[in-house]
């Protein structure tokens, strides 16, 4: 078998703060997110859709939350971690698309942005990374505000 797909799939809080960081960027916002990392939501979920592929574990078994190493770690080294892992293997990235739920902050002005922050960490054309966001209509945690979402899906080839 020459392909291997993945999922991932991530929450996290909302909390003080004055800014988010979802797919590697940073988004000024009336909230953080409460997180042991700086709490990536979209990263953290395309880490697990990477993971996941090759039957790797999940991030936490990676990453422990209770390393302080990764207290406050930039989820771009995390996922660049992942890659590096997924290329050891012999496999590398043949796309990845992935979903933000959350009312506030707006994904889109951002999401080529995060495109190529992915693409870059990855080492793959922005071609190849799909960002997508959702409302989810004022239903439910994501829809009260209470924090945001991620779903990550990925393809991966043998290299
Ligand atoms: N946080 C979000 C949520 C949505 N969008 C964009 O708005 C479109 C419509 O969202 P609905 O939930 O009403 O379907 C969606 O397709 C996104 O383009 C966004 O940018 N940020
Ligand atoms: C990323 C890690 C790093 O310790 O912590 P958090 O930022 O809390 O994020 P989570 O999505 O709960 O994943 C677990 C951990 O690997």
């Amino acid at each position: 078998m020459n392909i291997r797909i993945g999922h991932g799939y991530d929450v996290h809080a909302f909390g003080d703060g004055d800014h988010v960081m979802i797919g590697g960027v940073r988004i000024a916002h009336d909230h953080g997110v409460l997180a042991h990392s700086d709490g990536d939501v979209a990263l953290h979920a395309l880490c697990d859709a990477m993971l996941g592929a090759l039957a790797l574990g999940d991030i936490g078994a990676h990453f422990p939350p209770a390393d302080p190493q990764w207290k406050g770690a930039d989820s771009r080294v995390l996922l660049r971690h992942c890659q590096a892992l997924v290329a050891g293997r012999g496999w590398r990235l043949g796309n990845a698309d992935l979903t933000v739920v959350c009312e506030r902050p707006r994904i889109g002005p951002h999401a080529q942005a995060m495109r190529e922050a992915i693409a870059s960490d990855l080492g793959v054309d922005a071609g190849a990374i799909g960002v997508k966001a959702t409302t989810s209509e004022r239903l439910g945690f994501t829809g009260r505000g209470e924090g945001i979402a991620a779903h990550a899906v990925c393809l991966l080839v043998a290299a």
